[in-house]
């Protein structure tokens, strides 16, 4: 019905929603629990002034996000199922996912990591919406547990295309939020392509093992210095199988960094994937 609507009469409304719980803020705007109303399908909805995007020059991005995330499908890629507009606001209605935001769990969790099992189960996922993205030419940009969302059964999907492009690109804005994932061509601002992604995975997996990034310092020069160098040591109680993977992906050079179909194939992944399944999915 929410498809079909959508291609038949292509505009919805909001009095055709039920706007229920706040769930957050995100960038630009609230989001809101909200029901179809015709068929009560939960969803979420983003809304946003456009005063708000004007003033903060954000109605190109916004426009950026709508437009690839409405040409992305994929189990692992959070659906933009509509999106429309009034005299004031702009609403999107994007899925709902129930289990919340995966950087709450990652920080809820003892001693804020994920044991092997669960980090290797999330990541295979975000390595797959990944290998998507770069199929359709689409550089995410913006991997970290803060784009991240969590769904019933442990799917996750990869959010927040407000900072992705079409490879390759020259990075133009200045990024918000933390420094900690960016690659070392985007630190020196140099054009980059979509190995930038594949960097990005691999400070996911150390955050996700460690319960923090890397590279993190307390002065961002500091985070930059070690970035460039590539300077950082792994934690003790990280298994000689989850070292390699990271040190194959923590590399300067891009294109040797290791290719999304490898970090699938990796035996890291596979062998805890397949201990997930078995103890935590049954
Ligand atoms: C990727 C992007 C960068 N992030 C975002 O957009 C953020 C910004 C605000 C919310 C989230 N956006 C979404 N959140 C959900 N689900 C959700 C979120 C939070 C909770 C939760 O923990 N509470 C309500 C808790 C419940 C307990 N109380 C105490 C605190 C709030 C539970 C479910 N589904 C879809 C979206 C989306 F993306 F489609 F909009």
């Amino acid at each position: 019905e929410i498809y079909s609507k959508r291609l038949s009469s292509p505009q919805w409304k909001i009095s055709d929603f039920e706007i229920g719980t706040p769930l957050g803020r995100g960038k630009f705007g609230r989001v809101y629990l909200a029901r179809e109303k015709n068929t009560e399908y939960m969803v979420a909805l983003k809304m946003m002034f456009k005063s708000e995007l004007v003033k903060d020059h954000m109605e190109h991005q916004v426009r950026r996000e709508i437009e690839i995330q409405t040409h992305l499908s994929h189990p692992n890629i959070l659906k933009l199922l509509t999106y429309f507009w009034d005299e004031k606001k702009i609403y999107l209605i994007l899925e709902f996912a129930q289990e919340g935001e995966l950087f709450k769990v990652l920080n809820a969790q003892p001693n804020k990591r994920f044991d092997e099992p669960t980090a290797a189960y999330y990541l295979q996922q975000v390595a797959e919406a990944l290998r998507y993205c770069h199929s359709q030419s689409v550089i995410h940009r913006d991997i970290k547990p803060e784009n991240l969302l969590l769904f019933s059964h442990h799917v996750v999907k990869l959010a927040d295309f407000g900072w992705s492009v079409h490879a390759p690109s020259k990075s133009r804005n200045t990024m918000c939020g933390t420094i900690d994932y960016l690659p070392p061509e985007m630190v020196d601002s140099q054009t980059y392509n979509e190995y930038v992604d594949n960097w990005c995975l691999g400070v996911l997996c150390y955050e996700f093992l460690c319960g923090a990034p890397p590279f993190e310092s307390s002065e961002q020069a500091e985070t930059f210095r070690k970035i460039r160098a590539v300077m950082y040591g792994f934690k003790p109680h990280m298994s000689e199988s989850s070292r390699h993977l990271i040190s194959k992906l923590l590399l300067k050079v891009p294109k040797s960094r290791l290719p999304l179909t490898d970090v699938i194939e990796h035996p890291w992944i596979k062998k805890n994937c397949e201990i997930f399944v078995k103890t935590k999915l049954q």
